[in-house]
């Protein structure tokens, strides 16, 4: 990684962005947005759709390159990478869930899990061992040979949830991870993604616009049209149920 040069940011955020924009085909979508976030945080990003919570995440990880503004990764500035450097900070460094899980259907779950580690070149062998790891502290193992087409919607989405953590990444990024699910299934996979966050001490930044999606979290910030609208630490976690209780096994 390139040393970070004498104009990084003054604190150790791990993520830290300055006065962000970016059109989508001339169209604003983030109008001078200024974000940090620290080592280990849960934050909700929300807002009504349309507000900018996507483009937000995808410049912040370094998919979309802000047209002005600043993006630095643990005192690394992001904005001015080549895309090339900034996939691979993405592949090593990141994990992503999105509202869909996105799964290969010619690739078992297993395989689907272990993706990031064998495109970084991982042997076959290490990339099945950490797969099959995450696949059983998320409560799946049993599902491991199965392919996509043979998995409920909230299992693939536990597939997904197992790849973003296959790298045990600094950040994981979640687009609205629980809108395919219903009630219950949506406070096993946010139980799942927090507990398998603190235990391993992942940030995580959280687009919806559920609020007791949000409420999970530290803290939260809301867009309304692609501006900071407020923010505020989160109010009270969600209330323990039986099913939030099982939702994993997960061992640090
Ligand atoms: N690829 C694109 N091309 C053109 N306009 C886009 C594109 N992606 C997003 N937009 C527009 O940018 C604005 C912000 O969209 P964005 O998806 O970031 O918001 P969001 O809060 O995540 O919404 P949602 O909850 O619906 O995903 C919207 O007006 C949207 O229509």
């Amino acid at each position: 990684m390139v040393a970070p040069p004498d104009n990084a940011p003054p604190d150790n955020d791990v993520l830290w962005a300055r006065s962000l924009h970016y059109s989508h085909d001339r169209s604003p979508a983030l109008v001078e947005i200024s974000v940090s976030v620290r080592q280990g945080e849960i934050l909700a990003l929300t807002g009504p759709r349309g507000s900018g919570k996507t483009t937000l995440l995808r410049c912040l990880s370094g998919q979309l390159r802000p047209q002005q503004g600043e993006v630095w990764f643990n005192s690394v500035p992001v904005h001015t990478m080549g895309a090339l450097v900034r996939e691979r900070l993405r592949r090593d460094r990141f994990g992503w869930i999105g509202h869909e899980p996105q799964l290969l259907p010619e690739l078992k779950a297993w395989e689907n899990a272990a993706l990031p580690l064998l495109l970084a070149g991982a042997s076959h062998r290490s990339a099945r061992k950490a797969a099959c790891e995450w696949l059983d502290r998320l409560d799946i193992a049993g599902l491991a040979r199965k392919r996509p087409g043979a998995l409920t919607r909230a299992e693939s989405q536990r597939v997904a949830l197992a790849r973003a953590l296959v790298n045990e990444p600094a950040v994981i990024f979640a687009d609205e991870p629980t809108a395919p699910l219903h009630r219950t299934d949506r406070a096993l996979l946010l139980r799942t993604l927090t507990t398998a966050a603190r235990s391993h001490d992942i940030t995580v930044l959280m687009a919806t616009h559920d609020e007791a999606t949000a409420a999970v979290a530290d803290r939260r910030i809301a867009l309304l049209d692609g501006r900071l609208a407020g923010a505020a630490a989160a109010a009270s976690p969600v209330a323990d149920t039986p099913e939030d209780q099982a939702a994993c096994s997960l061992s640090a």
